[in-house]
């Protein structure tokens, strides 16, 4: 069923070794026991002997993320073509699959681990740069993210288009949205929005769970609406997210996508392999193949027709710029040969988050092995219990600050809820590598008290990082720049959503239930004593500054003409012939929701595009062999 290699437990075990190692120990034994009697037949094996027995596909698809992933499928529809699809990462393990320890993932190797570079405006409170965590594992990010299907606002991509991108408008990327998708509980209201025939199941789970219901109800009582689709007619307001999962499962486009066609014969997925390079056609600039690093060996295998790299915003502009695609300067200072100047890395956008604190007296004990032993029993034999969806988590908000009756959102709310003494079981700023004063301060708060923590995310960032090669060695981690905070206007817009968000606790809501705003006590922000001072959110905004995971653009999408460009607007690099970039580093714009569902379907969009470009090609092909007989056979 999962990944039953040596590493299958470890990242459901270390999310619990707060609770001591004789619980560590039992339930090692317990899951490795259970793995051996289930077996790994979920994922197919793994093709490498196929490669190397003949290396010669028609598509080479780099990354098997949420992009990558439909894109193989897609193209290998068509069993005429022969695909390979190449993943840095292995198999899904058991607590990728698990939907409420997906935080757990962030201290495993299915996390790529990177870290932004340390920089003086944000991420202060870190010992070493905020945690920008990326999927290495099939299905790629999509199988450690947190599952909240969300596609941003109409007017993102009506903004795409009209900046010059033909085919990204609202109306034609809503088809590719619903194609992708089985939605759980189709009406005929919502076909409009929602598709039925599609590999990614999206479900909305009818439990409510009352840290839930109080946030809706608190957030209601402010005068925002409650909405049922937050893909619907709008996105304004408070729902209860839909989430990629099914039957207690996380539903990862390995899972979605892959998991259905591994017994296709004309797709290969080789896993645990690395593509470290880009194969071009002697003293052209004509991708022909890729270089792939497995088991210590190197391995060509070429693409008759195109190479795609979906291996995300961060991978796909290092590969890009280790084969000579990006900015002339920078490659020129790593001796790099230049192929085509081009603002590689460049335009990077992510969505950042500040957390605030609510917490109430609580008697409940939830860090004991009891409940602990009891949730995972559940979810390995029934996929039922406290790990088997993302509930209490899954409330989300979008409001603007500035005009109530906007329609699109500059500001939103995701909520994580923790039962009392949480950083027992899960420990939130351990996993992303907070300062040890962030941590023992946090466990003061949560201690016999539950909180609520909510995360105040800018969703259309004026500030733009940069992405640029350390080394011409492809196992160096590129530098990351997120620049948070860099413009003044992003710090204005996060502090409105601060101020915004303290109102909670003037609600009857929140006063019925005892829950009360309290701060995270930094050295560094002690000088601001009122609570309420600009200055007083702003250090705690550059302080406890976070990833919403969301890093995105570093391969600009954009029309002929537009300088900053990188592909145009049928995803092929410019100046680069049989080279598409299928992921979510074309966005030009970040869309104001999470970003998952986008790159699913810049997937489906890039299938769709590469598609058509090759069957057109065939059909011309075909009436040119047929123009030519008849001219033959009128001139003999
Ligand atoms: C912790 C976390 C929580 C998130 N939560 C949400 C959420 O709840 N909802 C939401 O909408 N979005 C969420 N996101 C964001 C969303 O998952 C990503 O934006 C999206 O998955 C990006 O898709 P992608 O195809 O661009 O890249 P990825 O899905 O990251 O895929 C890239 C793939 O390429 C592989 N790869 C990279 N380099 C190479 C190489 N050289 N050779 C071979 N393979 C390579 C990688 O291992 C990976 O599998 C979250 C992300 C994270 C990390």
């Amino acid at each position: 069923m999962w990944a039953c290699d040596a590493g299958l437990t470890s990242t459901i075990v270390e999310s619990y070794a707060g609770a001591g190692p004789l619980f560590v120990n039992t339930l090692q034994t317990f899951l490795a026991a259970h793995c051996a009697l289930v077996g790994d037949d979920r994922w197919g094996a793994d093709a490498v002997d196929s490669v190397l027995g003949n290396p010669n596909y028609d598509f080479i698809v780099v990354g098997a993320g949420s992009a990558g992933a439909v894109v193989a499928n897609r193209l290998s529809e068509n069993p005429e073509w022969r695909v390979l699809l190449i993943e840095a990462g292995g198999n899904p393990t058991l607590a990728t699959e698990a939907p409420q320890v997906f935080y757990a993932n962030l201290k495993t190797k299915e996390n790529w681990g990177y870290r932004t570079a340390p920089q003086s405006g944000s991420c202060l409170a870190y010992d070493d740069g905020c945690s920008w965590p990326r999927g290495k594992v099939l299905g790629g990010s999509s199988s450690i993210n947190a599952m909240f299907y969300v596609r941003g606002n109409k007017e993102d991509y009506n903004e795409w288009a009209a900046a010059g991108n033909t085919g990204w408008s609202y109306d034609e990327v809503l088809l590719l949205f619903k194609k992708s998708e089985k939605f759980y509980k189709p009406t005929p209201e919502s076909d409009v929005y929602h598709g039925t025939d599609g590999y990614l199941y999206v479900e909305h789970t009818d439990n409510v769970l009352e840290t839930e219901q109080i946030v809706l109800n608190a957030t209601a009582e402010l005068g925002i609406k409650v909405l049922n689709d937050i893909c619907g007619e709008t996105q304004m307001g408070i729902t209860r997210s839909l989430t990629t999962t099914q039957d207690g499962e996380r539903l990862s486009t390995a899972r979605a996508f892959l998991n259905p066609i591994k017994d296709r014969s004309n797709l290969d997925i080789v896993k645990n392999a690395y593509v470290t390079k880009l194969v071009f056609k002697d003293g052209t600039n004509e991708v022909t193949g890729v270089i792939i690093s497995k088991d210590g060996k190197e391995i060509q295998a070429n693409a008759r027709k195109e190479v795609v790299l979906s291996a995300g915003s961060i991978n796909t502009p290092q590969l890009l710029m280790l084969s000579g695609i990006g900015p002339k300067k920078h490659l020129e200072e790593l001796n790099i040969k230049v192929r085509a100047d081009l603002p590689v890395g460049q335009n990077l956008q992510d969505h950042l988050f500040v957390t605030m604190f609510f917490k109430a007296k609580s008697e409940l004990n939830v860090g004991n092995i009891e409940t602990v032993l009891q949730g995972v029993g559940d979810f390995v034999f029934q996929r039922t219990g406290i790990l088997a969806d993302l509930s209490p988590q899954r409330v989300i908000t979008f409001i603007n600050t500035t005009d109530p009756n906007a329609s699109t959102p500059d500001i939103q709310f995701h909520h994580v809820m923790f039962e009392p003494n949480n950083t027992e079981i899960v420990d939130f700023f351990d996993l992303h590598g907070n300062t040890e004063e962030v941590q023992r301060k946090f466990k003061e708060i949560n201690k016999d008290h539950r909180v609520i923590m909510p995360y105040i995310v800018l969703l259309r960032p004026k500030s733009k990082g940069q992405l640029l090669l350390k080394s011409t060695d492809p196992n160096v981690f590129p530098d990351l720049y997120s620049n948070y905070f860099q413009e003044q206007e992003d710090v204005d817009t996060i502090l409105r959503g601060m101020r915004y968000m303290t109102k909670l606790a003037d609600t009857e809501t929140f006063k019925k239930h005892g829950l009360s705003l309290t701060w995270l006590d930094l050295d560094d922000c002690k000088a601001y004593r009122d609570k309420l001072s600009d200055q007083f959110l702003e250090c705690i905004a550059r302080h406890l500054t976070f990833s919403l995971y969301h890093p995105v653009g570093t391969a600009k999408m954009g029309p002929d003409g537009d300088a900053t460009s990188v592909v145009d607007p049928e995803l092929r690099v410019r100046g680069v012939k049989n080279l598409r970039v299928v992921d979510s580093s074309i966005m030009p714009v970040i869309p104001r929701g999470n970003t998952n569902a986008p790159s699913i379907m810049i997937g489906e969009k890039g299938a769709e595009l590469v598609t058509k470009t090759w069957t057109d090609k065939a059909a011309f092909e075909a009436n040119r062999e047929r123009f030519n007989i008849l001219k033959q056979r009128r001139s003999g």
